[in-house]
């Protein structure tokens, strides 16, 4: 698992499994934690001993039924009605706050919008709330109409489609930059990796990271391994480190014999399906080839390993970080064992937010298969594998092989199993190693975000290509369906504060690939604009 799991999607992950089986509304999860802070007991023995009407989506807070329950005197009754006025945006933005680091980032120019810290909103100075307040007619009707309602003219309608669960490959490509490969390893292959893995997962360790003022785990289990022609690489070493959160830790393992065998097999499908796709420019331009040559696009050189043990283990929503990766990245990840939901959700761009709403994708992935997030899918989506209330338990076709461990061990693995072992392998660029990685203030390496939020632009007239706006990067293929193209803009950013005591220095700076002197890029080879300057 890698940082960016820090999301509050995880809190809410964890506190829905606190809770489980009494089951509540994602906003009334949400103002638990932003009420406790982050602390996720604190949160679940707060939500347990509330009355039952306080887990009602809709808060009472609202409408008439609110205004009728709420309060006994007449009087007091309106004075609270002021402080409902402006739920939706505290909550929003102190969901913004939870997010790590958010408490040490000073409103520093460099920071993206999305991300700008934001606590009491303005329009509630802090002043002891009157007790009594006139009512005005308006104010009055305003209790009388439905949640939600204002009485202003309502912005256009956004469709909400659904969530839709993919299960051929057809639909996954269909609508997703993702591909399916249902049975990827011959099965005694798949079999062999999975005891291999579930064996060696009693030694892997939960992430730990800083929020607010306390350390918070991950809701599984993970581990880091490193290729072994890549091992003497000292860079993967230090990047490993990261994938602990910058936590110290023993030198990374080596993939073990059946992992190996395994990313073999996976490197040829990954190959093989990126000649066919259509490539981004900021993607890798790969290493020199000899006339005639098959060019090698992808090469796994680490793998990170996950186990889920249980319905109730998960990760939450996240987009993996680029720091090693580069620019569109692609990733092939593995299920073995336990059938478990595979979770994308696009993160609208920030300009396109009152005309769309973004679609949950629910891909459920077997044993022995393999999903590849093809490039575009780290900028574009988030994923997760959410806790689930019932999962399947798996059955071995194939007994473990005797030499794996000792006979007691042998007789364990031999049992049905409850856990699902997914294995992300993924090349570690060469022009993003670990050496060339940025240092904040902390003098800690930054991590490194695409701007999600703000990645399309409107292109501009023909003829004028070379007019960008400062601190674009690159944009990518025209959108097929209209006239916007990708901006590829990233950030470095502190990453002291997971680990610091919570504490980091703020820093957030464009990555500026031609300073940096990264590449090549698949756009290298065409003509490539790079901008004369970056925030
Ligand atoms: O377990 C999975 O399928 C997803 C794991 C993941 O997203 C990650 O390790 O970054
Ligand atoms: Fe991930």
């Amino acid at each position: 698992m890698d940082a960016a799991h820090n999301d509050t999607e995880v809190l809410l992950a964890m506190l829905s499994s606190l809770l489980h089986p009494i089951e509540f509304e994602q906003p009334v999860l949400l103002d638990a934690l932003v009420k406790s802070q982050g602390d996720v007991e604190k949160a679940a023995r707060g939500l347990r001993s509330e009355p039952p009407r306080k887990k009602r989506k809709v808060s009472s807070q609202y409408g008439l039924e609110g205004w009728l329950q709420s309060h006994d005197t007449s009087s007091s009754m309106i004075a609270n009605t002021t402080k409902s006025s402006t739920p939706r945006s505290e909550t929003k933005n102190a969901r913004e706050n939870l997010k790590p680091g958010s408490r040490s980032v000073s409103s520093s120019s460099t920071r993206p919008r999305e991300e700008s810290p934001s606590t009491v909103p303005s329009d509630s100075p802090k002043k002891p709330p009157s007790k009594v307040k006139n009512v005005t007619t308006r104010e009055f009707m305003a209790l009388l109409r439905p949640p939600n309602s204002t009485g202003e003219p309502s912005k256009p309608q956004i469709l909400r489609h659904p969530p839709l669960t993919l299960i051929t490959p057809e639909h996954v490509a269909e609508h997703t930059p993702c591909t399916l490969h249902s049975s990827a390893l011959p099965p005694e292959l798949a079999c062999r990796l999975f005891y291999t893995m579930l064996h060696l997962s009693r030694n892997w360790k939960r992430n730990k990271w800083w929020l607010f003022d306390r350390v918070v785990e991950s809701p599984h289990r993970t581990s880091f391994y490193v290729r072994r022609d890549a091992y003497e690489n000292k860079d993967m070493h230090e990047a490993a480190q990261y994938w602990y959160n910058g936590r110290p830790t023993d030198p990374p393992a080596p993939f073990p014999e059946p992992m190996e065998e395994a990313c073999k097999i996976i490197e040829r499908v990954v190959n093989e399906e990126m000649r066919r796709r259509e490539r981004f420019p900021l993607e890798w331009g790969g290493y020199p080839v000899k006339d005639g040559e098959e060019p090698e696009l992808w090469r796994a050189n680490v793998a990170a390993s996950n186990c889920y043990e249980g319905a109730k283990e998960s990760v939450g929503f996240h987009s993996d970080q680029l720091t090693y990766l580069g620019p569109y990245p692609t990733i092939a990840s593995l299920s073995l064992g336990v059938n478990r939901i595979f979770r994308l959700r696009e993160v609208v761009p920030t300009d396109e937010k009152d005309k769309r709403a973004a679609r949950t994708f629910n891909i459920p992935l077997r044993h022995n298969s393999l999903i590849i997030m093809h490039a575009s899918t780290q900028e574009v989506f988030k994923h997760c594998v959410p806790a689930q209330n019932t999962i399947d338990m798996f059955h071995p076709p194939y007994p473990p092989p005797s030499d794996l461990a000792g006979p007691d061990d042998i007789a364990k693995l031999s049992e049905t199993s409850n856990a699902r072992i997914n294995i992300t392998f993924r090349f570690y660029r060469p022009d993003f190693r670990a050496q060339t990685t940025p240092r904040c203030r902390c003098d800690v390496p930054c991590i490194l975000r695409p701007d999600m939020k703000n990645r399309y632009e409107d292109l501009p007239p023909s003829g004028s290509l070379d007019q960008k706006r400062e601190g674009d990067v690159d944009r990518s293929t025209e959108e097929s369906a209209g006239k916007r193209s990708t901006v590829a803009k990233y950030w470095w950013t502190c990453y002291a504060g997971a680990q610091n005591d919570g504490q980091g220095c703020g820093l957030w700076k464009v990555m500026d690939i031609k300073a940096e002197g990264r590449g090549p890029f698949v756009g290298d080879a065409a003509s490539m604009h790079t901008p004369a300057s970056n925030t």
